[in-house]
């Protein structure tokens, strides 16, 4: 289980990650959801002990990552692809950091079957193709076959084949009673992937809820209603104080109305009392992509003090909870990262990832 409590991580002037509480358990995919620069890395590097919090403080199985005594064992993450050393291959590669960790030498062919790179362990992990550098990353964060695994957007930038089985092995290690802990700023993604949500915009708890549930939050349930006297139609709908809106036809069929936060029952009935004809009566769903933007307070390009969807939230039937709307501490995306601070060694971390120096001593610092 994972437990952060006020988590806060100030860089300079930015809150990167403000005031964040939240709970991870076993046994579930968890998606960390938030648009990009909304502190999910951040978040993330503190879990791990790379980044040092400015208040608060995260715990996994009740201890911090510093306390962990074998913490490869304990902890497992991918944080991004293409970190290997290029000429390196995957299964010396794996065996490498296998012994640095004290780890027997078998695991590595295990966790080399478990991601499906028997086939091409022998091979040079500068020409894996992106897909294959996931697997070879998480086959890392196996190796000490951790309970907690943590995935930083794991998905980006892989065909679906890739995303697919991304997805499904997900599943499979929460299936085993681990803690999979995954962030991503696409909610379709999460949709498919995560049972769990914990959203967050510019640094802020949104939300932590099932995935079914901030989805029913998040997207606007709608009727889309067509008939020959749409004039009548709409007089009885907004007669009855329901919202409609006009729907430009589309493909080529006729224009229609979309009755918001209303159901197909309803707009039926409605129509039958007066004898109205209608010609298509269908419950829509907007975008989940939009109502989730409009929810984390949108616009990644916020800069601090500037006004933003998240602050009309009250008027979009957003949830209530704790609300980033109007905060100044935005996450200036297009600030440039200054400063890495706090970065701890990570030669026992179960990074399967990360360009940072904090990999690069992971992997001992040897540049091999
Ligand atoms: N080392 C750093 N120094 C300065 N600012 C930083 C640093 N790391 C992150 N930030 C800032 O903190 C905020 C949160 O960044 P973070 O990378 O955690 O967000 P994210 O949700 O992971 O987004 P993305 O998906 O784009 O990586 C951003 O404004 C970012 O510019």
């Amino acid at each position: 289980m994972i437990e952060a409590q006020g988590l806060t991580k100030r860089y300079g002037r930015t809150v990167a990650v403000n005031d964040l509480s939240f709970t991870v358990q076993p046994g579930k995919v968890t998606g960390f959801l938030g648009p990009n620069g909304a502190g999910k890395s951040t978040t993330m590097r503190m879990i791990l002990g790379l980044d040092n919090p400015s208040a608060g403080q995260v715990r996994i199985d009740g201890k911090r990552y510093a306390e962990l005594k074998e913490p490869l064992r304990q902890v497992g993450a991918l944080l991004e692809a293409k970190w290997v050393h290029p000429n390196r291959s995957a299964r010396s590669h794996l065996r490498w950091m296998a012994a640095a960790n004290r780890i027997p030498g078998k695991r590595v062919d295990e966790v080399l079957e478990i991601v499906g790179l028997t086939s091409v362990a022998g091979k040079r992990a500068g020409g894996f193709s992106l897909g294959m550098a996931q697997r070879l990353g998480i086959a890392t964060a196996l190796l000490g076959d951790p309970q907690v695994l943590l995935f930083d957007e794991p998905v980006n930038g892989l065909d679906p084949e890739g995303i697919l089985w991304i997805r499904q092995f997900m599943h499979r290690l929460a299936d085993e009673g681990r803690t999979i802990f995954v962030s991503s700023h696409l909610l379709s993604e999460m949709a498919l992937t995560a049972q769990e949500l914990v959203v967050i915009g510019r640094g802020r708890l949104i939300a932590q809820t099932s995935t079914h549930a901030f989805i029913d939050m998040a997207s606007e349930s709608a009727v889309r209603v067509r008939g020959p006297e749409m004039e009548r139609l709409r007089g009885v709908l907004t007669g009855q104080g329901l919202a409609v809106r006009d729907v430009a036809a589309g493909d080529g069929g006729p224009a229609a109305f979309l009755v918001s936060n209303s159901s197909t029952e309803q707009v039926g009935e409605l129509a039958g009392r007066i004898g109205l004809v209608l010609h298509e009566l269908a419950a829509q769903r907007g975008s989940l992509e939009q109502a989730f933007i409009q929810l984390t307070g949108g616009e990644v390009e916020y800069h601090a003090g500037t006004p933003g969807p998240g602050d009309s939230r009250s008027a979009t039937g957003a949830p209530p909870g704790p609300v980033p709307a109007g905060t100044a501490a935005g996450p200036l995306a297009g600030t440039p990262r200054q400063s890495v601070d706090g970065g701890v060694d990570a030669g026992g971390v179960g990074v399967g990832g990360g360009s940072s120096a904090s990999a690069e001593a992971a992997r001992g610092g040897t540049g091999r």
